[in-house]
Formats: C-alpha cells, sequence, structure tokens
C-alpha cells in the first residue's frame, strides 16, 4: 500500500471508530487507526469514566488493542477529532507511542474537516524519558 492510500485508509478507519466513543463528560470525541507492518487496523475511541482520571484516549485503546493481540511492529497511526487544528495527542498517549512505536514511526494527525498535519513519534516527544534511562548511568 503507498503513504497516501495509508493515510486515507487510516483517516478513514479512525473516523469510524469516533463514533464508538463513550464520552460522557467531555462530549469530545477522538477516533484512531493504528496499521501493524503487515497492515493489520486496529482503531481505537476514547473511554471516559466518572472517576475522571480513568479516561483512556482513543490512540491508547488503539495502541493497547493491538499490542494485547500479539502485534509489535507497526507503521503508522491516525488520529481524528472534531477540532480547529488536527487534534494533539495528549502526554500520556505520547509517552506510550515512544514506548511501543518506532521514533520514526509516521503519525498522520487530522480533523473532521480535513486538515492534515504528519508528525513522527519522536516530533511528538523529543528528549523522551526511555526504559534504558532506568539503568544508564
Ligand atoms: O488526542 C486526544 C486528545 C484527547 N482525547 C480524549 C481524552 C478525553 O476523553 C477527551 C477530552 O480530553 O478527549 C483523546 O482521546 N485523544
Ligand atoms: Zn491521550
Amino acid at each position: 500500500m503507498d503513504k497516501k492510500t495509508v493515510i486515507n485508509v487510516l483517516i478513514d478507519k479512525a473516523k469510524d471508530a469516533r463514533k464508538n466513543a463513550y464520552v460522557p463528560y467531555s462530549k469530545f470525541k477522538v477516533g484512531a487507526a493504528l496499521m501493524t507492518d503487515d497492515e493489520k487496523i486496529y482503531t481505537g475511541c476514547n473511554i471516559e469514566n466518572a472517576a475522571y482520571g480513568l479516561c483512556n484516549c482513543a490512540e491508547r485503546t488503539a495502541l493497547f488493542k493491538a499490542y494485547s493481540e500479539g502485534e509489535q511492529k507497526f507503521k503508522a497511526l491516525a488520529v481524528i477529532a472534531d477540532t480547529e487544528r488536527p487534534v494533539s495527542p495528549c502526554g500520556a498517549c505520547r509517552q506510550v507511542m515512544v514506548e511501543l512505536c518506532d521514533p520514526e514511526m509516521p503519525v498522520y494527525l487530522s480533523n473532521i474537516k480535513g486538515d492534515l498535519l504528519e508528525t513522527t513519534v519522536q516530533e511528538l516527544l523529543p528528549i523522551a524519558f526511555l526504559a534504558r534511562d532506568l539503568h544508564e548511568k
């Protein structure tokens, strides 16, 4: 699949997944779609909770779904919401991306009106705290 197709397919899937968002508190629906190296797609939406701190973002839902199914190699992630600028992932999701994805993996940020911002995991979280920092002196 060429890059343009990957982007279009992922944004379409993210848009579909966004419909499943459970957002009684923020009313802010987000969808995500993650493609594995062998081009399988895992989607996610945000799922909130009356205990607000338990809210899970769309990006982490997709990443955790995929990883829990045994996937470890990811090609790209797309995220969509009804925002003025392309939706920007929160810090928690950026840290999870750094842990589970290649630093160079493309992340496509979009919105319902069709804007697209192409970035990467390392651009989203430079100078990240990494597993190796736990051990290196
Ligand atoms: O990139 C983002 C930004 C926010 N949210 C969710 C978290 C919460 O449910 C709601 C408002 O912050 O949107 C996501 O899922 N992804
Ligand atoms: Zn998040």
